[in-house]
């Protein structure tokens, strides 16, 4: 019988082979690490007095705790100076690569890889961060994993691990234009739940995925941990390629075309079989937004705030009843005429220069509502770079938006960026949960083009609503 892509990585990657219940031990291709979830990794190795196995295949970033303002003063919260400065002094004792604020390469730890071009297809990536399945657009095998993983990973290479299922997610037909990938992650998850995909590797297909950008691919494997999944791929393709050739870490010469071989067989074989499947129809999909406290409490646009009462599922009409209080939303409520004070476009969902040109042209000879404050957030400082050089932050500064240097920002209370209480915001990153955004802030999910419509007229819209 043929495999699946993630069976292809996975066997490719195996060390030693577990026996019986034992987990198969995996090589790792590169590891990912910022501030948060590695200070205790490295107080492990120094205790244990090991080294860094492979500096070489580690890369560390600063992005969770870092301002986006006043990147020349110290940071004054001290819990994230002390995170931040840990990070430094780790990097410099273990030898390892550190892109630190105000470095031209620094930003999101998920938006740096693909850009260095260090996330390759058929590669295994970790990091100790939830959201580096945004790293299987490429076709990679990338999970998050915990504080305990990255010391064995940074000691080793290595990771035990206990095989997933894998469940395909097909995307079938096309897009209607304004429809984008972050509502087809919104709305696949809508279906499976934020449980669904609980022990699985989703593997996206189909031809409304093929003709996705890498940046939009990247948006939907970055959710798939908001379906409980470990990971999400992608098979590369031609548009796989193109948008490695030339990166400073992609192969060259006659390496490439040998890694362009490999790369290339890549894709689940047609008689592979995987656990579960579900499908979506690519037309029928219009812009989503949550309402909720979770990324599955999401529905079009055009639809009204639910009503509890008529959900079936007790435990599921309990979670709507909580949300709805908390988001304080009243059922029966148009989602278009739900008011907001801030809109926050950044991520590593959406913080990429694609979606920084969809929000400006929407943006372009228009203003945000004056009682909306707009936060542009670059993933990375090379995005930010390039959206300068296109002007782009002329656009967001005209129409009264706030142009900031790259980091979480906003996506996460861990830095000065927040929402206060009772504050509702359009979000364009990947978790709405209570207090994500801030302590008491009331969080929508959307795309680029909602949060930028969002912005003008000051209620959930997408840019159809606009004049
Ligand atoms: C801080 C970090 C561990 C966390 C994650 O794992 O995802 C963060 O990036 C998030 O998005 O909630
Ligand atoms: S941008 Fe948000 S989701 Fe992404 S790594 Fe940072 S905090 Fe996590």
């Amino acid at each position: 019988m043929g495999k699946t892509l993630a069976e292809k990585v996975w066997d490719a990657h195996i060390v030693r082979r577990g026996e019986g219940h034992e987990p198969d031990l995996l090589y790792i291709d590169l590891h990912l690490v910022h501030e948060v979830t590695s200070p205790q990794a490295f107080e492990g190795l120094r205790l244990a007095g090991r080294p860094v196995r492979r500096p070489d295949l580690t890369l560390a970033t600063e992005d969770h705790n870092v301002p986006t303002t006043g990147l020349d003063l110290p940071i004054a919260d001290p819990v994230s100076r002390t995170q931040v400065d840990t990070l430094r002094k780790n990097c410099a004792e273990f030898g390892i690569r550190l892109h630190p604020m105000g470095d031209a390469e620094q930003g999101i730890v998920h938006v740096v890889g693909p850009q260095l071009g260090l996330t390759q297809p058929g590669t295994t990536v970790v990091c100790g961060d939830s959201h580096t399945s945004t790293h299987g657009a490429f076709g990679a095998l990338a999970f998050g994993i915990g504080t305990s993983e990255v010391e064995h990973v940074l000691a080793t290479q290595t990771l035990p691990l206990r095989p997933f299922k894998t469940m395909a997610v097909n995307i079938e037909g096309e897009l209607r234009p304004g429809v984008t990938s972050k509502d087809v992650i919104l709305a696949v998850i809508a279906k499976i739940g934020t449980g669904g995909g609980q022990g699985y590797v989703l593997e996206y297909r189909g031809e409304a995925v093929r003709k996705l950008s890498m940046e939009a691919r990247m948006t939907i494997c970055n959710m798939s941990i908001e379906a409980g999944a470990r990971a999400g791929m992608i098979a590369p393709d031609e548009t796989t390629l193109a948008y490695l050739q030339g990166r400073p870490h992609a192969p060259s010469g006659a390496d490439w075309d040998a890694a362009v071989e490999h790369w290339r067989s890549l894709h689940t074989d047609p008689d592979a079989e995987f656990d579960a499947e579900v499908t979506i129809d690519a037309d029928a999909l219009t812009p989503f937004v949550t309402w909720g406290t979770n990324p599955g409490q999401g529905l079009p646009l055009g639809e009204r705030v639910p009503d509890p009462a008529r959900i079936a599922d007790e435990a599921e009409r309990a979670a709507a009843e909580k949300a709805l209080s908390y988001m304080g939303l009243t059922a029966g409520m148009p989602l278009r005429e739900v008011g907001v004070d801030t809109v926050f476009l950044g991520s590593c969902t959406n913080g990429r220069i694609e979606d920084l040109r969809a929000a400006a042209e929407v943006l372009r000879g228009r203003t945000v509502a004056g009682d909306v404050r707009m936060l542009v957030v670059p993933g990375s400082m090379k995005v930010r770079q390039e959206a300068e050089a296109e002007g782009l932050h002329e656009v967001f500064t005209a129409a009264g938006a706030e142009w900031r240097s790259a980091g979480c920002s906003m996506c996460l209370g861990m830095n000065p960026d927040q929402l206060s209480a009772g504050e509702r915001s359009a979000s364009t990153s990947n978790r709405n949960f209570e207090g994500r955004q801030g302590k008491g802030g009331r969080t929508h999910l959307v795309s680029p083009l909602v949060a930028a419509a969002t912005a003008v007229r000051g209620t959930l819209s997408s840019p159809e609503d606009l004049d």
